[in-house]
Formats: C-alpha cells, structure tokens, sequence
C-alpha cells in the first residue's frame, strides 16, 4: 500500500476512527508508519534537499540558558511549502494524505464535527528543522487567542532517533490531567494530532541531532 491514496487504503476507516476516539478521549493521537518507508523516505529525502540549498529562514536565536552563558543557540528553522513545487512532490502527497484522514474523521464522525469543530482549511506546510546543538522550543500553545487554528499536524522525518542520545522529546502537558504528561518522540514516518488551543501547552525539549518535523494547521 505504498502509493495507494490514503483514501483508498483499507486501513483508512480504522486510521480515522482512531482519530476521532484518541483526539475525543485524550485530544491527542499518534499514528505510526503514516506513509510507509519508501514514501516516507521520498519526503525526508525532499526536506534534505531543501536544507541542503539553505532556504529554511534562521531559526530564531535563542539565549542558551541551559549553559548559563550568553552563547546564543538557533532555534527551529522553517520553510513554507505548499506542495505543488517542482522539488516538493512527495511533500505534496503527504499533505492531501493528511488532508483525506483530516477530512475523513470530519465526515465520519456521526455529527460530521472532529471535536466540535467543522474543519474547512488549513495552513501551508510547515517544514521545521531544529539544527541540534541544544535547540529547543519553549513550554507553549500554538493557538493561545483564537486564531481560527483547532487542529495542529505533526508529521515526523527522524530515521534512528534515539531519544536518550538525541534529546526532542515533543512534551505535551494536557490541561485537565493534572500530572500527566504525553512525551511523543520525533520518530520517522509518525504523525502527531492535537487541539492546537490552550488545552495542549507543549515543548519541544533540547536536540543534539537534526530534527525535521512538517506541520500543518488545520481552521474550522
Ligand atoms: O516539533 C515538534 O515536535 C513540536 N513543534 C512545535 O510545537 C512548534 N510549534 N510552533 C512553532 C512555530 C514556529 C516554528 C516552529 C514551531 C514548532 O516547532
Ligand atoms: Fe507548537
């Protein structure tokens, strides 16, 4: 099932009902081997190309307080890609996939809502790399003021990630259970949903690795 569309997979009613019970119940869900290896391997194979040409835009500097010195480390840096571009076919797949599973838990759910919500768009593609050496991303909510954002898309590119030596540990803090954390690892071909509100304040944790994640927001 490699280049079979998401749509026509067999798995895909499963995948959706996945998401609709794991965003219903917990308001985050993992799947992985989203893609499958070869498919994976042609996006990350994209993403590389992309950086190696050096478009991603610098990633903010960030003070390296960890260190306690002034030696400011970057942060993530992005490329927007809405995957009609000559070098970002794959990517391209990988959105309307994202997209068919969005949609199809939208429709499937017996009010036709993922959550209440009635998704209608979303953002570009996000291609985010955090260059290692300590870059890190700051306990935040990526929709804090209702920006129309309900849903964030996470999908992971990192071949052999070991969490202990390469840190990036995505740390969620779900509001409402009280002490409980969802540590999700950046493991490639995963994808990642959660309610992009106030209800998923999150980290992304130190890497020493490059880690290269694609995000998508999804708008009701
Ligand atoms: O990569 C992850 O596991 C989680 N990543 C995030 O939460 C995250 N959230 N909001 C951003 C806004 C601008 C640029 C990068 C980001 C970003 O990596
Ligand atoms: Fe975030």
């Amino acid at each position: 099932s490699t280049d079979v569309p998401m749509s026509k997979r067999s798995d895909y009613v499963d995948l959706c009902r996945n998401i609709i019970r794991d965003m219903d119940l917990y308001g985050v869900c993992v799947l992985d081997n989203f893609l499958g290896y070869e498919r994976g391997m042609s996006v990350l194979n994209e993403v590389m190309n992309l950086y190696s040409m050096g478009v991603f835009k610098d990633g903010e500097l960030v003070r390296n307080k960890a260190s306690n010195n002034l030696k400011t480390i970057r942060g993530d840096e992005i490329i927007w890609v809405d995957g009609r571009e000559n070098s970002c076919k794959h990517i391209g797949q990988l959105i309307s996939d994202v997209d068919s599973v969005v949609m199809g838990s939208n429709q499937m759910n017996d009010n036709g809502k993922l959550g209440n919500y009635t998704i209608n768009g979303r953002t570009k593609a996000m291609v985010a790399c955090y260059p290692g050496h300590g870059s890190h991303y700051v306990k935040h909510v990526d929709n804090p003021n209702k920006d129309g954002r309900c849903i964030t898309a996470i999908y992971y590119l990192n071949k052999d990630w070991d969490i202990k030596e390469n840190g990036g540990l995505l740390r969620i803090f779900p509001e409402g259970w009280s002490d409980q954390v969802a540590d999700i690892e950046p493991l490639f071909d995963r994808i990642l949903f959660f309610w992009s509100d106030r209800r998923n304040p999150h980290e992304v944790q130190p890497a020493f690795k490059t880690r290269y994640a694609i995000t998508l927001w999804y708008f009701d």
